[in-house]
This record gives structure tokens, sequence and C-alpha cells, in this order.
């Protein structure tokens, strides 16, 4: 009888320790979100959701303008707390259960948007914004603002899934199209055989761009 729960609670010690494991390998331990590793199990599994439902799917990647010299100028502790801020910020801007916001890289944050078009992506990245500018994070010497900012770039996938890598990549490219055209700004990457993905770029970035 001793010997049984001695086993029972050894067995419950260990179930507990794995469990604590395993949090601890998908969650970024400074923000407390997921980290990269479970963006990548995830969006695997939305990607081929999406794929067989043939759903609209899209990802974003937000990233702190200037954070090199946000921390220059604050420190690395004070450039630690705003990580934080962010992170809470964004996690909270989605609205949807099956949204998902990961920690990407240092100072990039990535977003599944299960179920999502472009509209629905284009509402949440201007979401995002205005929940960042309403932090007024102070980022002394930052060229675009006394307040910290965000690029974002979004991508979404509608009726073609090649690869969910190539999806990544789409956001990416739009994020980098977001620093080179000044930062503070939402580039969006429509990929959408039913229309010239090119024609929708410009008129979103029309829409987007406007101040406010
Ligand atoms: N405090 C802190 N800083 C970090 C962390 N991870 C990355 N960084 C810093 O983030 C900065 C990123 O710098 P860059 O890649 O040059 O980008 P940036 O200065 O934001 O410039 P742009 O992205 O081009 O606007 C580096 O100085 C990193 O040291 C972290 O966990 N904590």
């Amino acid at each position: 009888m001793i010997g049984i729960t001695l086993i029972t609670s050894l067995s419950q010690r260990l179930s507990a320790s794995y469990k604590k494991m395993h949090q601890q390998s998908i969650i970024d331990a400074l923000t407390g979100i997921p980290n990269r590793r479970h963006f990548i199990d995830r969006l695997l599994a939305e990607y081929r959701r999406a794929s067989r439902n043939s759903t609209a799917l899209t990802l974003m990647i937000c990233d702190i303008d200037y954070f090199k010299l946000y921390n220059d100028s604050l420190g690395h502790l004070e450039g630690d707390e705003c990580l934080v801020k962010v992170a809470k910020t964004i996690h909270s801007s989605l609205q949807r259960g099956g949204d998902l916001c990961a920690r990407y890289g240092g100072e990039e944050f990535i977003i599944i948007l299960p179920n999502t078009d472009l509209n629905g992506g284009e509402k949440v990245a201007r979401r995002i914004k205005q929940d960042i500018a309403a932090l007024a994070i102070p980022h002394p010497n930052s060229p675009v603002g006394e307040h910290l900012t965000l690029s974002i770039g979004v991508a979404t996938e509608a009726h073609d899934y090649p690869s969910q890598y190539k999806l990544i990549k789409r956001a990416d490219d739009a994020l980098y199209r977001s620093k080179q055209l000044g930062r503070n700004r939402i580039e969006i990457d429509a990929h959408d055989h039913s229309v010239s993905a090119s024609s929708e770029i410009v008129v979103l970035q029309d829409k987007i761009n406007q101040p406010g």
C-alpha cells in the first residue's frame, strides 16, 4: 500500500514537472507570450486547416522602430520592460480565441489570424498601432516621433497554399517595405489570384497610411 502511494505521488510529480518543462519550452521567458517554436507549430496547423477548408489566413509581423536607440538611451532593463508592455498590448489587441501572438525575435512579434481576410488583417493592424500609440511610451531620440512606434507587415493567403514559409516571407517583405518607406506604418501584401495583388496594395496603402 505504501509502495502504491509512493509510486502515485512520484508519477504525479513527474507529470507536473513534465508539464512545467513543456510550458517553458513554448513560452518566451521575458514576455510570457508564446515563443517562435510554438508559433511555427501553430502556423503549420493553421495552414493545413486553412488549406483544407479554403479559408483565408493572415500573418502579421510587428517590429519596434529604432529599438537599438531605445536601449541605448534608456538602458537594457528599461528595454526589457518595454518589450513586456508591447507584448501584453499586442496580445490584448487580439479579440478572437484562435488568434496567436508570439515573440518572433528580439523586438519582433508575429501574429497568426486564422479565418481572417485582408480587411480583417487591416483592421487588426490598425488596432494594434492605435493601442501601442495609446501607451505613449516615451522614445527619446526616435527619428519618427516622441513615442514608441511599430512598423507592421501583413500578408494574406486567400486561395492558394503553396507553403506556410512563403507566407512568412511575404509578411517579412511587407515589413521590410514598411521600414524602407519611413517606419511607423502598415504595409500589406495581398496574394489573391482573383484580383491583382499590386493594385490591392496600392489601394490599401492609400487607406492605411492616412493619418489617425
Ligand atoms: N532590452 C532588450 N533589447 C533587445 C532584446 N532583444 C533584442 N534587443 C535589441 O533590439 C535591438 C534591435 O536593433 P536593430 O535590429 O538594429 O533594429 P532597430 O534599432 O529597432 O531599428 P529598426 O528595426 O530598423 O527600426 C538591438 O539593439 C538588440 O540588442 C531584449 O530581449 N531586450
